[in-house]
């Protein structure tokens, strides 16, 4: 008998070893876990049942470690080297009770609080929190119509900085409290303070799978982490950013860039009363409680917040030490600055990353920014309308800053003006040359803009402006200013972590080239690292770019088989006369043989196939080739045809549609790194084929693919190797992009236990082995023997012949 995970089904074989294996990640010192297990093999209950299991059984033994001793007041004893092994024990045992009994006395309190069904009692103050949370927003409203002062900055001293202020809770919110109290029989002084020294923080890229995860942990239940407990509920903490929680409709209406720096004005000027409220220790807790009575998700986190009338932004930090599982967008987990702001401290915690297939990139985007020709245009126009309507009230902090603005941005345009050429890197301290700029001192400007939050007073006043009376303003759609404050904050970045180039459109983008920078303070903050997905390959990306600064002995990797029986899945390379490359795929043979091979395939396949092409301009210039032949009308005999174009409408809906309507089905043409080729599942009927054309590498020549190649080169230089090595590197670093690609698109077909599909590699170049050793393990182990084109169509009809 293996190991009891207490996971909430029969778990597959193959959820046992992920299992398993993440198991002694946690036992052991290694510190990343790479783990692969493709979408519909309950790759969620795994890592929830893995890890939890680990967090309860160790739980106990961290908490004693972080005990301070002065909360054992009334003991006598202890523990030391020199003491006798039974006095030891003995002072042991008497820690264990102690922890164990606040455990107790927390999960006994908060049984009350599901006991009595908080919901309803949650749902009547909701109604009567709507009537008076009206009448704040009334007042919130008349205060920001009547008086444009709201779009003026705080009076601005070079050294001024936000202070907060502690307000009291008004009488009525205690007076519902103790009603709610009073009906539990829980007095609010016997409310206990509660930390839970190890976490796990569970990050992903979207809301819903961070919805998801919520509701898998529902599923399992785990036993306490002391024999001495009856039981012990899981400590669930969904944290999420305003934008999600903010329960002030005069904020959460906002655009969302605006929804910060609005939140911080309102608070600094007490005009949230949510925010009043959750500074209020006693509320604060109560919110706590009930976010820990049951598993509530970020939908439910809101209510609660409109229920207690405390903003569930602010209170989700008291829960936070609490919290044995906190899920949280990867904004929030990869940002430095975030994590300090919110209290999350890694010490000791487990990290898992999610759908971490895409983590370098978006790594990347969080980090890298752009300013146009045409967005410095705006900011000025903004700038100036506000500078003249405002000047006289500003205080000189304040106009002396905007002044020096004002000349940045003009430097920055006649820069950009005198000197684009696309993909020219710059460097930073080109562009504030020979204009005195250096004596705009950047550092202190960032520093004012964020400070006085100049760029949101800016926009919100542009915004309050109806747009026929401000025509000059119709045409910002975004919020500049935010841009232009991002950009300067990275000219003050350190070179050898990005760079800054020209690229089309008169733009001058920074790009971060070191994502591995950022992630490193949270593989060291943390006792570990698991980064999970669908289709981890190549990992080799992972443990030479965004790990260098770990040794290969700390590094597990694993990658699950699927849970599809192997008669379910059958890999073939269709090579015979293909090779998609950049010389040869435009030959007039190589599309005929593409459109024989469909043909035949589709009289073999029922319902639907999806066929991925390397770009839309290939894909478009197949489809014009085979319209002119004739090809494309007899296709459509076969199976209706649907395809994707570059900014074209959704074909995916009518191909649904068509496929559910008939068994003659039809053919979509997708576009690898398209709308179609991340996040939609083509589950069962939708793709019984799944045909790769090609292999889709980036285009090279992209200002973006340029920089970072001359950024490898530069590495490998600079380490002492030869051009030959550089070659080497990069032509490795654009086989991972297109390798990645490839598995995340014939990734989209098997989606659960009883799917089937076949997946057609078609190009000669699928059968060099360093290629196939870049495919998601479970497709590389299918991949048939090779044969000739025929072969494998006969094999195509057999599969689908037994499936009938
Ligand atoms: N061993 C099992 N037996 C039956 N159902 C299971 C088992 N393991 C997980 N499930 C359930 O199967 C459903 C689908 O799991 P799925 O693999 O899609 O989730 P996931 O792991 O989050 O997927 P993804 O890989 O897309 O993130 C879930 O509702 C889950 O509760
Ligand atoms: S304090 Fe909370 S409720 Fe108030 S504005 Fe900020 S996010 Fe919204």
């Amino acid at each position: 008998m293996g190991k009891d995970f207490h996971h909430p089904f029969q778990p597959y074989d193959i959820q046992v070893q992920l299992m398993d294996k993440i198991y002694d990640l946690l036992n052991s010192d290694k510190k990343v876990g790479i783990f692969e297990s493709p979408t519909g093999t309950g790759k969620t209950l795994s890592l929830i049942c893995s890890t939890v299991t680990w967090l309860r059984e160790n739980k106990l033994d961290n908490l004693s470690k972080t005990l301070d001793n002065s909360s054992l007041s009334d003991s006598e004893f202890t523990s030391s080297d020199e003491e006798p092994e039974w006095v030891n024990q003995f002072y042991n045992d008497k820690i264990l009770k102690e922890k164990s009994k606040v455990l107790q006395d927390y999960e006994t309190y908060l049984d009350t609080l599901s006991a009595s069904n908080v919901k309803p009692v949650l749902r009547q103050l909701d109604n009567h929190d709507r009537k008076r949370q009206k009448k704040i927003i009334k007042h919130v409203d008349v205060s920001l119509e009547d008086n444009e002062g709201a779009f003026l900055p705080d009076p601005y001293e070079q050294d001024s900085s936000p202070n907060d202020s502690k307000t009291q809770l008004n009488d009525e919110i205690h007076n519902l409290l103790a009603k709610i109290d009073k009906g539990y029989g829980v007095k609010t002084e016997q409310q206990l303070d509660f930390t839970s020294p190890l976490k796990i923080y569970f990050s992903s890229r979207t809301h819903s799978q961070l919805m998801q995860f919520a509701s898998q942990l529902t599923l399992p239940s785990f036993p306490p982490s002391s024999p001495m407990l009856a039981n012990e509920r899981i400590k669930f903490l969904p944290l999420a950013s305003r934008k999600q929680l903010c329960i002030n409709e005069n904020v959460s209406k906002l655009k969302s860039d605006l929804i910060n720096d609005s939140c911080a004005d309102a608070v600094k000027k007490h005009e949230c009363q949510f925010y009043t409220n959750s500074k209020d220790n006693l509320t604060s807790k109560q919110f706590r409680d009930y976010t820990f009575a049951e598993i509530n998700d970020i939908e439910d986190m809101v209510k609660l917040g409109k229920s207690l009338r405390v903003c569930p932004y602010y209170s989700s930090r008291t829960a936070l030490a609490g919290a044995e599982i906190v899920t949280l967008p990867y904004q929030h987990l990869l940002s430095f600055e975030v994590r300090q702001s919110l209290g999350i401290d890694l010490k000791d915690s487990i990290v898992i990353i999610d759908e971490a297939h895409n983590l370098m990139d978006t790594i990347t985007n969080i980090y890298s920014c752009d300013i146009s020709l045409a967005d410095i245009l705006s900011c000025k126009e903004l700038m100036t309308t506000y500078f003249n309507r405002f000047k006289r009230r500003l205080n000189g902090g304040n106009r002396v800053n905007l002044m020096k603005i004002m000349k940045l941005l003009n430097i920055i345009q006649t820069f950009i003006q005198k000197n684009f050429e696309r993909g020219k890197e710059i460097l930073p301290q080109i562009i504030i040359q020979d204009n005195n700029a250096d004596l705009l001192k950047i550092h202190e400007l960032v520093t004012y803009m964020r400070v006085s939050k100049i760029a949101y007073k800016i926009d919100s006043f542009a915004d309050s402006k109806p747009k026929s009376n401000a025509p000059h303003f119709n045409t910002i759609k975004q919020p500049v200013l935010f841009k232009f404050s991002k950009f300067i904050t990275s000219l003050s970045n350190l070179s050898t972590e990005g760079k800054f180039f020209f690229e089309d459109e008169m733009t001058i983008k920074y790009m971060l080239l070191e994502p591995n920078m950022v992630f490193k303070t949270i593989v060291e903050e943390s006792k570990c690292v698991i980064l999970a997905g669908g289709t981890m390959q190549p990992t080799s990306d992972f443990t030479e770019n965004l790990l260098p600064f770990v040794a290969q002995d700390k590094i597990v990797q694993y990658s699950c088989n699927h849970i599809i029986p192997d008669s379910n899945l059958d890999t073939y390379v269709v090579s015979n006369g293909f090779n998609f490359n950049y010389e040869k795929r435009n030959a007039e043979l190589v599309m005929k043989n593409l459109f024989e091979f469909l043909e035949e395939l589709g009289t073999r396949v029922p319902y639907g196939i999806v066929a991925f092409f390397p770009s839309y301009k290939y894909l478009e210039q197949i489809v014009s080739f085979w319209k002119s032949k004739g090809f494309f009308e007899r296709l459509k005999g076969i199976k209706e045809i649907f395809y994707e174009t570059h900014g074209g409408a959704d074909v995916l809906t009518e191909y649904s549609a068509r496929i559910l309507d008939q068994h003659k089905g039809a053919f979509i043409f997708s576009v690898v790194g398209g709308k179609l080729s991340e996040g939609i599942n083509f589950q069962d009927n939708l793709a019984r084929a799944v045909v790769m054309v090609g292999l889709p590498f980036p285009n090279v020549y992209s200002s973006e693919l340029l920089v970072k190649k001359k950024h490898i080169e530069q590495k490998i230089f600079s380490a002492g190797g030869s051009q030959k090595d550089a070659d080497v590197a990069t032509n490795e670093f654009y086989e991972n992009i297109c390798m990645k690609a490839v598995n995340q698109s014939i990734g989209r077909a098997i989606r659960h236990e009883n799917d089937y599909a076949c997946i057609y590699l078609v190009d000669e170049r699928y059968l060099i082995g360093k290629v196939q050793n870049k495919l998601s393990q479970w497709v590389r182990k299918r991949i048939k023997p090779q044969s000739n084109t025929r072969d494998v169509l006969n094999e195509t009809s057999i599969f689908f012949q037994q499936k009938h």
